[in-house]
């Protein structure tokens, strides 16, 4: 019998995008409300009470609105692509290949929440190192990113594909979250097991999908006789066995010259890199994903497949 999916927010970005990817699938049966009827909260309420799982892709507060129109029914299982429950004790962290036990905790968790896009960036490159024991406690870890706009959903979509709004974006490159505040820092701090809080830097660039996240580190502040290798043999061996998150060889990345944010662009896979010269005193750990990919819709449907296969 194939599942029934309800994504409520399905019209937006990231439910679209969700909705596309699961387009042919005969395991899954997409419950789905108008367009016109999106904000109708009891057909909302309604079709979330009727899904085997839920993925909520709304706005924190509407989130929270949808998780409490599910409350006293556990039956229904719940994905939420919003920042609302991200840190709670009580629900899955939705990183797959964050440790070895994560996608059996996914597989059979109710509540899943689905990492943020850039926190699924760094996550990913500095939770090894802390897990290993290469990245020091009181080390001030710092995040600088670049997204493509759709980070931003159908609001900044709207704002920089039409310059005649009066709210147009006119740049093609901008910093943002200027106040040092952003919402992801927090999981970044939990689920990259740092005891410092990361100062993070975000920006956005003219073209629609793509992500560079960027952790600069210096050597000498790391575990004793850290290099360019030791760093780079940690990720490798976290992700051994993995293939939607890679490590790229430096044999390879040693050989670029520059990298595209676009590279991953409509692709669900994550690439890992260290970048830095032999002997030399800092690496610069660079993931390049797909916001709306690993960063988001694509994260989404691998943990409705791994509840799925509970
Ligand atoms: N875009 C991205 O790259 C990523 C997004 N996310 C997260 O995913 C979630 C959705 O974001 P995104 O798809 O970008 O946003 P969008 O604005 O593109 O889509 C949100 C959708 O939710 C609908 N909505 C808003 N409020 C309500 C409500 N009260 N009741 C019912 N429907 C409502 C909107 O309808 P309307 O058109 O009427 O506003 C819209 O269809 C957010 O929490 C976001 O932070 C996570 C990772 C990456
Ligand atoms: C470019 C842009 O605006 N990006 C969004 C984050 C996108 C994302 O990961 O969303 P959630 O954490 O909200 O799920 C932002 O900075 O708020």
């Amino acid at each position: 019998m194939s599942a029934k999916i309800f994504i409520d927010g399905e019209h937006g970005t990231t439910g679209l995008q969700i909705r596309t990817r699961m387009a042919g699938r005969r395991d899954v049966q997409l419950l789905s409300i108008p367009e016109a009827e999106r904000r109708n909260a009891a057909m909302r309420e309604d079709l979330l009470n009727s899904a085997d799982i839920a993925i909520l892709c709304l706005p924190d507060d509407a989130s929270r609105e949808a998780v409490s129109m599910l409350s006293g029914n556990n039956r229904v299982r719940i994905i939420d692509t919003s920042t609302a429950y991200r840190v709670a004790e009580d629900w899955a962290y939705g990183f797959a290949e964050m440790d070895a036990a994560q996608a059996d905790r996914i597989r059979s968790a109710r509540c899943v929440a689905n990492p943020g896009c850039y926190p699924t960036g760094a996550i990913g490159l500095i939770r090894p190192l802390r897990a290993a024991g290469l990245l020091p406690d009181g080390y001030p870890v710092t995040v600088n990113a670049v997204s493509g706009y759709t980070g931003g959903g159908k609001q900044m979509i709207a704002q920089m594909e039409d310059q005649s709004r009066e709210d147009a974006i006119s740049a093609n490159n901008f910093l943002y979250g200027l106040t040092l505040k952003h919402k992801h820092v927090p999981e970044m701090k939990v689920h990259g097991l740092l005891d410092r809080a990361p100062l993070f830097s975000p920006s956005v660039g003219r073209f629609a999908q793509g992500m560079i996240v960027q952790v600069p580190l210096f050597l000498e502040d790391l575990k004793d006789g850290a290099t360019l290798e030791s760093v780079h043999a940690a990720l490798v061996a976290h992700y051994q066995g993995q293939d939607i998150v890679t490590v790229v060889p430096l044999a390879d990345s040693s050989a670029l010259a520059r990298i595209d944010a676009e590279e991953l662009a409509g692709q669900d896979t994550m690439k890992l890199f260290v970048f830095g010269t032999p002997g030399g005193a800092h690496v610069n750990l660079v993931a390049l994903l797909d916001n709306l990919g690993k960063g988001a819709s694509g994260a989404a449907v691998q943990n409705m497949d791994l509840m799925l296969s509970a």
